[in-house]
Parts: C-alpha cells; sequence; structure tokens
C-alpha cells in the first residue's frame, strides 16, 4: 500500500485512496504551487466543491501541471443552492466550463437537502449516462438519507463523503456504508488540526517517530477510509503523504476510536435536511 493505491468503487471505477483536499484553498495560497506540490509527493485526487468558489483556478492549476487528464481524478460537489433537477444540470455544465474539464471522476450532492436531493440525484443520473460524470456520491448523508435515497435512485452512491475523525468516528455510519458498498470517505481527516494535541495521539506518534498527523491518517486507513487532508504547506503535504511505511496495532487502533467525543466541527446534516423543507419546490 502507498499513495497510489485505489479502491474499488461500486460502479466499476477506481478512486485513489488519499487526496487532496481544497476548501478554502485559492489562488491567494498559491493553489497552483500547492497542487504541483502534491502531485509530486503522489497525490492523483482533488477534491474541490462549487461552494470552494475555486473550480477555475483548481482547472487551471491541475492543466499547468502537463499530465493527461485521465492520470488525476477530480471531485466536485453540487451545492445546496443547485439542488433540483435543472438547477443541478446547469450547474454542473457551470462546473465542467470553470474547471475546462470534459468531465469529472466524482460527483457529490454536497449536503442531503430534504426532498430536493431525489431531484437533483434523478439529474445526476443523467450526466452519468451522458459521460459528464463518471461515478456519483454524496456528501454528509446518514443512513436514514441513503435509505430514502434508495427508495427513488436507480443507482446508488459509491461514495459517501462524512465529517470523520477522532473526535467523530461514525462506526455505525461506516459500518452501513461497507454494507452497501459505499465507500466511506472522510472529510476534515485531521479534524481541522483539533485532534492533534491528543496526548494518546503523541504517545503513538513518539512510539513511531511520525507525526500526530501522520498517526491519524494512518489510523483512518486502518479503517479502509479515503482521505483527503488539506494543506497548503508543502512540508506539510509531504508530511500527509509519507504514511505508509508504518501501521497501528488494533489496540492502538482501538485507544483512538476511544477519543471519540462526537464534537462536530461543522453543521448536522439532519438540521440541514430539515432546513431543505423551507426551500421553494422546484
Ligand atoms: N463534504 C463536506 O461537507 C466537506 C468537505 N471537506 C473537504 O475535506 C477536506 C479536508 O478537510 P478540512 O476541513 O480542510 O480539514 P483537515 O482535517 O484536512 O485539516 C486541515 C487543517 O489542518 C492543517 N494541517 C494539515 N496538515 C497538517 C499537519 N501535517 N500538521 C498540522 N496541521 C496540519 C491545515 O493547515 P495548513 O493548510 O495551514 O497546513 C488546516 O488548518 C477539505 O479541504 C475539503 O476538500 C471539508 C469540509 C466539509
Ligand atoms: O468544506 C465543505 O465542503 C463544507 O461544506 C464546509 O462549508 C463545511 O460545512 C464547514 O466546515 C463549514 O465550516
Amino acid at each position: 500500500m502507498d499513495i497510489t493505491t485505489k479502491l474499488q468503487l461500486a460502479d466499476g471505477y477506481q478512486m485513489p485512496q488519499q487526496g487532496l483536499g481544497l476548501y478554502k484553498v485559492t489562488d491567494q495560497d498559491n493553489l497552483t504551487e500547492v497542487i504541483k506540490a502534491s502531485w509530486e509527493a503522489g497525490y492523483r485526487l482533488f477534491d474541490t466543491a462549487q461552494m470552494y468558489k475555486n473550480e477555475a483556478e483548481v482547472g487551471h492549476s491541475l492543466r499547468e501541471l502537463g499530465v493527461p487528464r485521465e492520470d488525476y481524478f477530480v471531485t466536485t460537489k453540487v451545492a445546496e443552492a443547485n439542488q433540483g433537477y435543472d438547477q443541478t444540470l446547469a450547474s454542473v455544465e457551470q462546473s465542467l466550463k470553470d474547471l475546462q474539464m470534459d468531465y469529472v471522476d466524482l460527483l457529490m450532492v454536497h449536503w442531503p437537502l430534504h426532498e430536493q436531493f431525489f431531484d437533483t440525484w434523478r439529474a445526476f443520473e443523467r450526466l452519468q449516462a451522458e459521460g459528464l460524470v463518471k461515478s456519483l456520491g454524496t456528501s454528509n448523508f446518514g443512513m436514514i438519507h441513503l435509505q430514502y435515497l434508495a427508495t427513488q435512485a436507480n443507482e446508488m452512491p459509491v461514495v459517501n463523503q462524512i465529517e470523520n475523525h477522532p473526535h467523530l468516528v461514525q462506526p455505525e455510519l461506516r459500518n452501513f456504508l461497507q454494507e452497501n458498498n459505499i465507500v466511506t470517505q472522510a472529510w476534515a481527516p485531521l479534524g481541522r488540526g483539533s485532534v492533534l494535541a491528543e496526548p494518546t495521539i503523541g504517545s503513538i506518534a513518539d512510539k513511531y517517530g511520525k507525526s500526530p498527523a501522520q498517526v491519524v491518517l494512518r489510523w483512518h486507513l486502518a479503517h479502509g477510509t479515503s482521505i483527503i487532508p488539506k494543506s497548503v504547506h508543502p512540508q506539510r503535504i509531504i508530511e500527509n503523504a509519507d504514511i505508509y511505511d508504518f501501521s497501528l496495532t488494533v489496540e492502538e487502533v482501538a485507544a483512538i476510536d476511544a477519543l471519540n467525543n462526537f464534537t462536530r466541527i461543522s453543521q448536522e446534516p439532519e438540521q440541514v435536511y430539515e432546513r431543505g423543507r423551507q426551500y421553494p419546490h422546484h
């Protein structure tokens, strides 16, 4: 296993297990340099979203690499405000224009917005049939949202990107995803830095001569999770990729699991779902 390791998706495509998160990364952070550093460190998956407002810069930076399109994997996500059938089609057309790409590898519904995700999903299935999107995914969907989606979807998501770190371990949801052939992808895999001072993580890091961030990323890999840590610092980008020369014991994995305190960095998906009731129907 190394940074080129790919996970098999239920639709037949493969996805690099590790990628680079791009939330809040813009040209002001030297995006082109960030992407170049990550490419050199072996990253092949790049995670953006309509909401990040950096798709044009991300597309430009990827083209600057001068490598064939099929050598990298791009994820984008349909924003809350763009959900609904026509809005999704129009917004993805705009994303592709901004990215200057013929297709995205993975398209996600960013948040589970009540009722509207059905229409959004119908648009996803059409975009896939038209070849504009290879794989379909969800983000921030809980079990209940996926079960509800299944009542109307022809195809289920192959990836669900969820908040997941040692303070929000979500074992039930992860198990449910695994049982349903949906890859768990962790957003904020480092808890946005909030978990790095945990003494348990620090002592494991000392044992292996690794950093706390490396130990946390390795913990995700032990669970088979896909990871997209974000950094704008080349040194950290390299550090976060240098996690394939050690592994944690079962006891160490369990000790990190035990740090779960149900702390969320962002919104509770169920609240977003409920908020969807207030949107006018499209
Ligand atoms: N689907 C969704 O709803 C969401 C998706 N995401 C996606 O997930 C990605 C990752 O999540 P994100 O919220 O960015 O949080 P992460 O858990 O990836 O943490 C990023 C933070 O940790 C710092 N950091 C990175 N590497 C190290 C290191 N080795 N040592 C110490 N600090 C480090 C970064 O600082 P610095 O950059 O200064 O190095 C930054 O402040 C996002 O970029 C985005 O692509 C995120 C949120 C929600
Ligand atoms: O980064 C994302 O994809 C998000 O959805 C974020 O906006 C997330 O909701 C967040 O962390 C806000 O602080």
